[in-house]
């Protein structure tokens, strides 16, 4: 099994992987070699020959570029280099590759992108410090509108690959080759959708990079939890497999909830009880024979409210109603100490005094916000307030709240409060559409509710989640997200078997 293969890695550990295989006799020759015709074979499996155009940076970026420019020119490609430093001032591992290519070298300036069909962009990689000027400017905005191929090294000019954020302008990228594991920008919205395509690449970093060089985050996959449920004791009864309670709102407020709790039965709870006040039992009690709704006293502590339940996790948000009545029910409920999941309006009651809600929660909570609740709750954190990338801003939502949070979106991002950190963008924007949240908010308290640890419960929600959200057509809404989520627990949990009776008859394979 390789180390680590779904880390995320910023450019300064990214730096000292490369330093551990230097030290292990792979010098950066031999990376920046293995990098360049990387990224060439990636070109030459998805494009035929045509006129192509490298530009090459001052740095090691610009390096790989040179390999690449041999690489197409040896396979019978046209190609041009374009480089924005002189030859003669390039060093290091840059200027070793330089010198590799002996063909005419024109300054950066001559370039005329429509001149060619495909252009390698190799000027900034992980190196970039500012924002793009001059020449470099010039082409990355031109490039906005080029109708040819542009295929980026690393990361598009003028991305920061750690922040996943734009300064100025940016080449518009069909496809990205990195190399050894993603970094943030590669995953990170806006930073996702400027890198096209994103082909992750092995250089030859040998094993035991990770003693040194300590990874941001992890890639959320199938191959870091199971499926909670996935295989049911022989012996199960509806008890057994959970009781999970869903807060509902008022009469003609319920279908937050009742999709919460929906989602909760078929992500395997065995007993799903939606509680509400009585104005709302019929609505909830006609709108399926398997779900049991129950009254509860309006005024009776809702830990106790659990408690008579005997729940084993509880849902609260999803439609329940912003007023001093929300509020009291979470403090209460967060008193019981079971395993809780809170979203929507359980999450912005507390807009006004979020510490109140951080000093009720406790490990096993799950928070899942969007990028507006989580700005009610983390107004310091949000990206406009603080430096970091959404990694660190929801690293610190998490320590400082003590639970686990789901910052959602198109890259959704799921922290601990020890600092563990996952991105998930196994997902599809098909999804952002009104009623998922509430059905994922379900799904994870499913999972809760069958023993899962508060942080697999999300990783595995948001991941199967996400699964059904892949499977959706046009027309998609919260419901069709329902219908698929049964296939999509099957296959990711299918897909989980296979890999783990594969390791089973041979250990050594990944
Ligand atoms: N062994 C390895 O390490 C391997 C590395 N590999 C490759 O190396 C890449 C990282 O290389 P790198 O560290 O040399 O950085 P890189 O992105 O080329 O740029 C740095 C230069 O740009 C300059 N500069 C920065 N911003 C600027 C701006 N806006 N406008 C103008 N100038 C700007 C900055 O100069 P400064 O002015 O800041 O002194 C510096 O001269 C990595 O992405 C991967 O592709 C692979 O080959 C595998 C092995
Ligand atoms: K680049």
């Amino acid at each position: 099994m390789s180390d680590q293969p779904h880390a995320i890695l910023t450019a300064s550990a990214m730096g000292e992987a490369d330093s551990f295989a230097v030290s292990q006799g792979v010098s950066g020759q031999v990376l920046m070699r293995n990098a360049g015709e990387a990224a060439a074979r990636t070109i030459l499996r998805n494009w035929a020959p045509r006129e192509a155009a490298v530009l090459c940076g001052p740095g090691n970026n610009g390096g790989d570029g040179w390999i690449i420019a041999q690489r197409l020119r040896d396979e019978g490609w046209p190609v041009r280099v374009f480089t924005l430093a002189q030859v003669s001032g390039l060093s290091g591992d840059a200027a070793w590759a330089a010198a590799g290519w002996g063909g005419p070298v024109h300054p950066l300036g001559d370039c005329r992108l429509s001149d060619h069909a495909l252009i390698v962009d190799a000027l900034f990689g992980a190196g970039l410090n500012r924002p793009l000027e001059g020449e470099a400017a010039r082409l990355a905005q031109d490039s906005q509108g080029y109708d040819g191929v542009c295929v980026a090294v690393d990361t598009p000019s003028g991305l920061s690959g750690d922040r996943a954020a734009v300064q100025g302008v940016v080449f518009r990228t069909d496809l990205t080759v990195t190399f050894h594991r993603y970094k943030p920008a590669h995953l990170l919205s806006p930073g996702r959708a400027l890198c096209g395509q994103v082909v992750l690449c092995g250089i030859g970093i040998p094993d035991g990079w990770s003693k040194q060089a300590t990874p941001c985050a992890t890639l959320n996959h199938p191959d870091l939890w199971r499926v909670p449920g996935a295989r049911i004791d022989p012996d199960a009864h509806k008890h057994s497999r959970g009781r999970l309670c869903v807060l509902a709102g008022g009469r003609g407020a319920t279908g937050a909830a009742r999709l919460a709790a929906r989602a909760g039965q078929i992500g395997g709870a065995g007993f799903v009880t939606v509680l509400s006040g009585q104005g709302a039992l019929n609505e909830i009690a006609s709108s399926s024979e398997s779900l049991v709704a129950r009254q509860y006293e309006a005024d009776a502590p809702f830990g106790d409210v659990l408690e008579d339940h005997r729940a084993s996790a509880a849902v609260m948000g999803p439609g329940a109603g912003i007023g001093p009545r929300l509020k009291a029910q979470v403090r209460s409920a967060c008193g019981l100490k079971i395993p809780l999941v809170l979203d929507a309006d359980a999450l912005s009651v507390f807009e006004d005094a979020p510490d109140a809600l951080f000093e009720s929660l406790h490990a096993d909570c799950v928070l899942t916000p969007h990028g507006g609740e989580f700005a009610r709750l983390f107004p310091d954190l949000t990206e406009t307030a603080h430096a970091g990338n959404k990694i660190e801003r929801t690293r610190e939502a998490a320590r400082r709240c003590g639970a686990v949070v789901v910052f959602k979106g198109a890259d959704t991002v799921i922290a601990a409060p020890d600092g563990e950190a996952w991105v998930n963008v196994h997902a599809s924007a098909r999804l952002a559409t009104a009623g998922t949240g509430d059905v994922l908010a379900g799904l994870i308290g499913a999972f809760l509710a069958q023993g899962a640890p508060a942080h697999e419960a999300a990783c595995a929600a948001v991941y199967v989640h996400g699964d059904a959200g892949r499977r959706l057509g046009p027309g998609g809404t919260a419901d069709t997200v329902l219908a698929q989520l049964p296939q999509a627990l099957d296959a990711v949990s299918q897909a989980q078997f296979r890999k783990a009776a594969v390791q089973r008859l041979n250990p050594h394979m990944v």
